[in-house]
């Protein structure tokens, strides 16, 4: 399923005034931004080249370079950065100018922290607003099934969820970090009778047994300090919907009891009130940790985990789904491009070919990451094995000699290197000092 792109904060600064650079990024890292600075328009084009960033703040006076130029350039290479004109009073013609050359604001020189920063406030809650809504076409041109799958693993894994999803059953997702296991609970939500009431997710390594109490269940006005207002409660929200815990490994082993209370009963009360009340939750939830492991260590209860897994899916790692990296590819390339405005269109043999063979430890996460950045640093419609950034992960991950291996396991090894680290097949068959011809044989015996 489709995210929004996370709008974190990534300024550039650009000025030729190293006082100023100083004082503005003093001012915006003091709220938390990512602050990288340039002192002129080449500066600034390579760390466009290589980095996302949300907003810049453009001085147009910038040494010999004109700053609409500049400006121009920029409006290529990151369309989706927002760009804030710094100018002085005396100028403010050439900032009307940059507004009509795509600029998103100005700010006049001399400005105070709190105006910088409330530029930058409403700026980056503009490019929030225009992500979500790129997140939303997306969304709603994306196929039915975005989960569908080529892979035997992960298909078999599909059938279950479907059939599963309509009935009322627990389900606990398992699968190492990035496999998607949030992505399948989502899909499981929207295939059962539930799809048209809440989904709500809590992600239970990032609360306390109180806080979690109170995120669940809900509290009291003056029910504990800080109780200043009343709330209901996720519980409360998810009623005739699905409640998925994330991480459920971390759910605070004194509130274990309570929750398994709520899962039998379908009972709670809120933190400070006495009064019983009811909610028609379906639970899911996930984890990457051994819940068996945990239980014979005393750290999960037994009684709860028989609860939430009276079925358990599994999902497999990208390694042992390779069927799917060519579609789940060209997927996340297809969304950003369109998010980013970014001219790649598709991906070179060897680029392909690395993709293959690359193992990703962090899973489809990782290469949705990889995806990404390709997609934004490729200048071209055809992305390269140099813009994916796998070129060492792909050689580490290569056999040693000597290893107890067979020498048609080193040949593939060997093979599936080189292509990664060629720009065409030609330049591969030449390294490997064999003709296109057997390559290609090679390639495909090998599945590579
Ligand atoms: N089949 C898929 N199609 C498109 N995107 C996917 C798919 N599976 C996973 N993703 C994307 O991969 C990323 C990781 O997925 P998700 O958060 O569901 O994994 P997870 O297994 O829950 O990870 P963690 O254990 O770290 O919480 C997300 O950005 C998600 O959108």
């Amino acid at each position: 399923m489709q995210q929004t792109p996370e709008i974190s904060g990534r300024i550039l600064l650009v000025d030729d005034e190293t006082a100023i650079l100083r004082t503005f990024r003093y001012c915006l890292e003091d709220r938390g931004y990512n602050v990288v600075t340039a002192s002129s328009a080449a500066q600034a084009e390579a760390i466009l080249q290589r980095q996302v960033f949300d907003l810049c703040f453009l001085d147009l006076r910038l040494g010999e370079d004109n700053g609409l130029d500049v400006l121009q350039q920029m409006r290529l290479t990151a369309p989706w950065m927002r760009v804030v004109i710094v100018t002085a009073h005396s100028a403010i013609d050439t900032a009307v100018d940059a507004m009509q050359a795509g600029a998103a604001d100005y700010l006049v020189k001399p400005c105070s922290p709190e105006q910088l920063r409330m530029a930058a406030a409403k700026q980056l809650e503009m490019r929030q607003m225009a992500a979500r809504l790129e997140a939303l076409e997306g969304e709603m041109q994306k196929p039915s099934d975005s989960l569908g799958s080529h892979s035997p693993a992960m298909m078999n894994v599909l059938e279950t969820a479907r059939q599963v999803a309509d009935t009322d059953a627990n389900i606990l997702i398992l699968g190492e970090s990035g496999t998607g296991k949030g992505e399948l609970a989502r899909a499981i939500h929207t295939w059962s009778r539930r799809a048209r009431k809440a989904f709500v997710t809590i992600n239970c390594p990032s609360l306390s047994a109180e806080l979690m109490e109170s995120e669940l269940f809900g509290h009291n006005r003056g029910a504990f300090t800080g109780a200043s207002e009343s709330t209901l409660g996720r519980v409360n929200q998810a009623d005739g919907g699905t409640l998925f815990l994330d991480e459920i490994g971390d759910f605070p082993l004194p509130l274990q009891p309570k929750l398994l209370r709520f899962i039998q009963d379908k009972e709670y009360e809120r933190i400070g009130d006495p009064v019983t009340r009811r909610a028609d939750v379906r639970i899911l939830a996930a984890t990457n940790l051994n819940l068996d492991e945990m239980v014979r260590e005393g750290r999960f209860r037994e009684d709860l985990l028989y609860r939430l897994n009276v079925i358990t899916l599994t999902l497999p790692p990208m390694r042992e789904r390779p069927e799917d990296i060519g579609a789940l590819a060209e997927r996340f390339l297809a969304q950003f491009v369109r998010s980013y405005g970014r001219p790649a269109r598709g991906f070179s043999e060897a680029a392909s070919a690395a993709l293959r063979v690359y193992r990703w430890p962090g899973n489809v996460r990782e290469l949705r990451n990889v995806i990404e950045r390709a997609s934004i640093i490729c200048p071209q419609p055809m992305i390269e094995i140099s813009h994916l950034g796998l070129g060492e992960q792909v050689a580490s991950n290569a056999p040693r000699i000597g290893e107890q291996l067979s020498l048609e396991q080193l040949e593939k090894a060997h093979i599936a290197g080189v292509l990664s680290n060629s720009d065409t097949l030609d330049q591969a068959a030449k390294t490997l000092g064999i003709d296109a011809s057997t390559l290609y044989r090679k390639r495909k015996q090998y599945g590579l």
